[in-house]
């Protein structure tokens, strides 16, 4: 499903207005009315409830002052709350506003028919809120009152309907403006917006419903939207066929070039990730210790021990010997990144010709000097958290986090694909981005990012193009955490591998 930015959507509204002749207050009244039939969905009868209807002056306190007209259809318990001068309305929803006035509904003016205090008696005395105070159209740092407001809705209120996104959430990134809305109900129109898949908005959200307003598909389709959320249905697409006639390098050939003395459990769920996932040959390229590990864990792995601990340019040959004889490469997990591992990792980025996935300290040791990253001949795929992303671009942690404007530049200056991890990961080759929103806190643990490196490249190895094998890759692994049946952050991460069937029977299905 695509996701549509605020500019994005004024775009669409004018588009509607100029090529259809569909005026916006006709988009209004469908917005309007799509919220009051959700908050049937989800309520069920509302005749017997209480309704305060919080507005703003611009276009969402507009639907928002529709909201209230057609909840009039089911109860006469609606009050109405406008917060801003008259003065500044916008047309419509100065026009909804003398509808309402004529219905004879009780709107009070906030700062002028009411206070804080007499607000907050409302809230509480009110079964549901709608907040129709900020919409796309919110600029900068919640000003006062509205940001006091927002504050005594998340103190009293019961039940709160976010109308098209939770008041003091900034659109296209998900920050809290200062002071949020905390629903638990979104109606936003049209698409989702980022805000509604990037945290902390995504939590603010509540649950999400997305209502078509009367703007036509085939419109929408014309704007080529370039960021989507990733559905079962667009995996189920990509998800490599097992054709019947095949043998293990049918299923493709993954080295994985991983661990050291110190991290001997990384490389192990690397592998083990790839081959739960259908590849056919996983090698894994280490020293003595894991070896005899991860071998001893899963028999059916090849190992080719190094000489030392960790490696160093003496391992520079054998590594492209056995990188020609193999489909896809995962570099880093467990290296370390002392100077003898980056320089061994520098100069095997430089001469390999087969798609690589650079993950862990394979990241740390290139964040020294990342334009060897435009040296490579091959796909190149980087699978940073937060933090090695902010190590690769020199920016703090706290504003690289969803950053995706930031990941597809990344991924555009360095002809990469970027896999941003967290709560919500983001993959992008710089002209497409996607968005997971599948998994839970259990991911959250020392060695999940080590599986996930391996199911990329396992699907990487059988020949799914690099993208894809992304979007596939952590759709599956998300899903796999979903699998476990116990409390939330229980699982163990071997436990998560042993899960992975589960989560490809499911996409298969
Ligand atoms: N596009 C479409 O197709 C459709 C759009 N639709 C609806 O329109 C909405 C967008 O409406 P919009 O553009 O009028 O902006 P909106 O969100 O009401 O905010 C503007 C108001 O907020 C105020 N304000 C701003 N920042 C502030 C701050 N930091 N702190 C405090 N105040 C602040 C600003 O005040 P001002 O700066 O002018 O004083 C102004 O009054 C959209 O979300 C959807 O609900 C639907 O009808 C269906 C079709
Ligand atoms: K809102």
């Amino acid at each position: 499903m695509k996701i549509i930015s605020g500019e994005e959507m004024r775009e669409l509204e004018r588009m509607t207005e100029e090529s259809l002749k569909i005026p916006a207050s006709f988009l209004m009244e469908r917005a309007g009315l799509a919220v009051v039939l959700a908050l049937e969905q989800e309520l069920g009868d509302l005749s017997g409830k209480s309704f305060l209807v919080l507005c703003g002056t611009g276009n969402n306190g507009g639907d928002g002052l529709v909201v209230a007209r057609n909840l009039l259809d089911h109860t006469d318990m609606v009050s109405c709350v406008i917060v801003g001068e008259e003065e500044r309305m916008t047309n419509l929803t100065r026009e909804n506003l003398e509808r309402l006035r004529l219905l004879g509904v009780d709107v009070k003016k906030f700062g002028v028919d009411i206070d804080l205090d007499g607000l907050a008696e409302m809230i509480k005395r009110s079964d549901v809120i709608v907040d129709a105070l900020l919409g796309t159209g919110s600029r900068g740092e919640v000003r006062n009152p509205l940001s006091d407001i927002i504050n005594l809705v998340n103190l009293y209120a019961g039940y709160v309907v976010s109308v098209d996104l939770p008041s003091g959430l900034e659109c296209d990134t998900g920050r809290i403006l200062g002071m949020a809305i905390k629903a638990n109900l979104t109606v936003t129109f049209v698409l989702p917006k980022p805000c509604h898949v990037l945290f902390p908005g995504r939590e603010l959200t509540g649950k999400l419903k997305v209502a078509n307003i009367g703007i036509p598909r085939s419109l929408c389709e014309s704007m080529n939207l370039k960021r989507s959320i990733i559905t079962k249905s667009h995996v189920k697409r990509i998800l490599p066929e097992r054709k019947k006639d095949s043998h293990k390098k049918t299923f493709g050939t993954l080295l994985v070039i991983a661990g050291s003395r110190q991290y001997l459990g990384a490389p192990i769920l690397t592998c083990l990730g790839a081959l739960r996932i259908g590849c056919g040959y996983v090698r894994l390229l280490s020293c003595e210790e894991v070896g005899r590990l991860a071998v001893g864990r899963e028999p059916g792995l090849v190992f080719t021990s190094i000489d030392g601990d960790s490696f160093s340019l003496k391992e520079l040959d054998l590594a492209l010997e056995l990188a020609q004889e193999s489909d896809a490469i995962v570099l880093g997990p467990g290296l370390t990144n002392r100077e003898h591992v980056c320089e061994f990792v520098m100069n095997f980025l430089m001469q390999i010709d087969k798609p690589v996935l650079i993950d862990a300290d394979g990241l740390n040791c290139i964040s020294k000097n990342v334009d060897v990253l435009n040296s490579v001949r091959a796909p190149v795929i980087i699978t940073p958290h937060p933090g090695e992303f902010a190590r690769l671009v020199k920016q703090p942690t706290e504003q690289v986090k969803y950053n995706y404007l930031l990941a597809e530049r990344f991924a555009l200056d360095h002809n990469v694909i970027v896999v941003l991890k967290g709560a919500t990961t983001i993959v992008t080759d710089g002209k497409n981005t996607y968005y997971n929103l599948v998994g839970n806190t259990s991911l959250a643990k020392a060695g999940s990012g080590d599986v996930l490196s391996g199911v990329i490249g396992g699907f990487l190895a059988q020949g799914v193009a690099p993208t894809e094998a992304c979007v596939l890759g952590v759709y599956v692994h998300g899903l796999a955490s979903e699998k476990y049946s116990m409390r939330e952050g229980t699982m163990l991460v071997s436990e998560l591998v042993d899960l992975i069937p589960y989560a490809v029977e499911e996409v298969a299905r």
